[in-house]
């Protein structure tokens, strides 16, 4: 395929743009939205070219009702087949099959039974049992020592305004800290089944019943795809992907992104509300809405401040939570100049879903095997990323196998250091040109 770098083009002829993709508000709904109209799923589940009625495993499904209800009409092969690793899943499948789908599947992703995927997924599969099942009690241990943390830190900062500001500024920005460390873990948690630990991602004002939508269904599975939301949704600000009209203003977005990272947690949380109260897409206002509140409720009732100076020291500390989330996130692995992003050419126009997640990482380096960095800065991200349903205490264990198996495929998993990936988020904003993975020619 001769690269195209137009503003809408995909690389994988299969792949047709996501319709829905520059409509606002951009919104995991309005994905799923699209998904439903593109998929071929004819309002059952797609798997493959198979079209299964899911609708009495709903509730009985062991990770929760939502993932399955919430995707009916849609092709959710790709997350059929990342997110189980007992093999259970397999054998339930045909007591729901329907029939064959009429139209072919519109993602380029395989799963080749000898491909790169599912061979390293029985290999992770043989090794669980190895890997000890307190190890999960590590990253409970972080989360909760962090919570623990913010219940000091927050009301503790607002006493330290009335001292002196820069022991008040220097205590909201490590309560900052703190918050988007929180919510990073409490990531850990909502690409599993259902637990307490999930909700602590609304702190910061999003919804983690969203991210299962745009991060763990769209981000992951479609990863630097046009379908890949995470990137539609911070467009125009931030251009990741390449094509020839950029605007020069957005080449340049390394000198403003610190304001668009900052902004971001009190922009998505306004938008949450006003998304529920509009009751967007079937979304509507419940107690989940209010637990972003906690935080300067408790700062009010402990911080001995009046109101008006409480909310504005907690919409202050949002800042550099959102700084450190956004800049952690997006400095872990997939906006490197050296990956793969829609408008590149593929290695393979059918690639296997796997290679496909080696193409769009760099892993940083600096943070790999640090449980306390991977936990609360996405770090270990190309094992989160192959097996996001993992504990982020459970991947270091991996690195062995990931490794030969990588070397057997004669691939590679990328790294840098956390610096150079800062600067190589900053290039990829400048690339125009198509890297060329088939030819690997960049
Ligand atoms: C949108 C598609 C699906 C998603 C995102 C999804 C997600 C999940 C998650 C997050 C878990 C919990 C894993 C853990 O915490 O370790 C899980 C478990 C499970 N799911 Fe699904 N699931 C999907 C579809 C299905 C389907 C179609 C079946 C079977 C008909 C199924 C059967 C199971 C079973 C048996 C388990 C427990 C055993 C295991 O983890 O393999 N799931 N799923």
């Amino acid at each position: 395929m001769a690269p195209n770098t137009e503003r809408h083009q995909i690389s994988f002829p299969r792949l047709e743009y996501p319709i829905l993709r520059e409509v606002m508000p951009k919104s995991a709904h309005n994905w799923l939205k699209g998904k439903r109209m593109q998929d071929g799923a004819e309002d059952l589940w797609r798997i493959h070219d198979n079209l299964y009625d899911l609708t009495d495993f709903v509730t009985a499904h062991p990770g929760g009702t939502y993932w399955i209800s919430v995707t009916k009409g849609t092709d959710i092969t790709e997350a059929f087949e990342t997110h189980h690793l007992k093999g259970v899943a397999e054998t339930l499948l045909p007591n729901y099959y329907i029939r064959k789908a009429t139209k072919p599947r519109s993602h380029p992703f395989t799963f080749k039974e000898d491909g790169f995927y599912k061979t390293l997924k029985l290999k992770v599969m043989a090794q669980l049992p190895n890997i000890p099942k307190d190890l999960r009690k590590k990253s409970d241990f972080v989360s909760d020592s962090l919570l623990l943390a913010l219940i000091i830190l927050s009301p503790m900062s607002c006493w330290g305004w009335t001292q002196s500001f820069l022991l008040g500024a220097s205590l909201t920005i490590l309560n900052g800290l703190v918050l988007s460390s929180i919510i990073t873990c409490a990531h850990n948690y909502f690409h599993r089944s259902d637990s307490w630990r999930m909700y602590l991602f609304n702190l910061g004002g999003m919804s983690y019943s969203d991210w299962r939508i745009s991060h763990a269904m769209s981000h992951h599975l479609h990863t630097n795809t046009a379908q890949d939301v995470e990137l539609s949704m911070i467009e125009p600000f931030l251009q990741f992907l390449p094509y020839k009209d950029k605007p020069i203003w957005a080449q340049m977005g390394a000198f403003y992104y610190p304001f668009v990272y900052g902004a971001s947690f009190l922009v998505l949380f306004v938008t949450e509300l006003v998304l529920c109260a509009t009751n967007h897409e079937g979304k509507s206002l419940s107690w989940k809405n209010l637990i972003p509140f906690t935080i300067p409720t408790w700062m009010y009732l402990m911080g001995g401040l009046p109101l008006h100076w409480t909310i504005a020291i907690w919409l202050l500390t949002m800042i550099p939570a959102s700084l450190f989330f956004v800049i952690y996130g997006l400095t872990a692995g997939h906006h490197s100049h050296r990956n793969f992003f829609e408008g590149d050419v593929p290695r393979d126009e059918n690639i296997d879903w796997g290679l496909h997640q080696l193409d769009t990482i760099v892993e940083r380096i600096d943070y790999a095997g640090n449980h306390f960095k991977s936990i609360t800065r996405f770090g270990d991200h190309a094992l989160h990323h192959l097996f996001p349903t993992l504990d982020h205490a459970e991947l270091n264990a991996l690195y062995p196998t990931l490794f030969e198996h990588c070397e057997k495929f004669e691939s590679q998993l990328k790294t840098n250091t956390f610096y150079e990936a800062l600067i190589s988020a900053s290039k990829q904003l400048i690339r125009k040109r198509p890297n060329n993975f088939r030819d690997k020619k960049f």
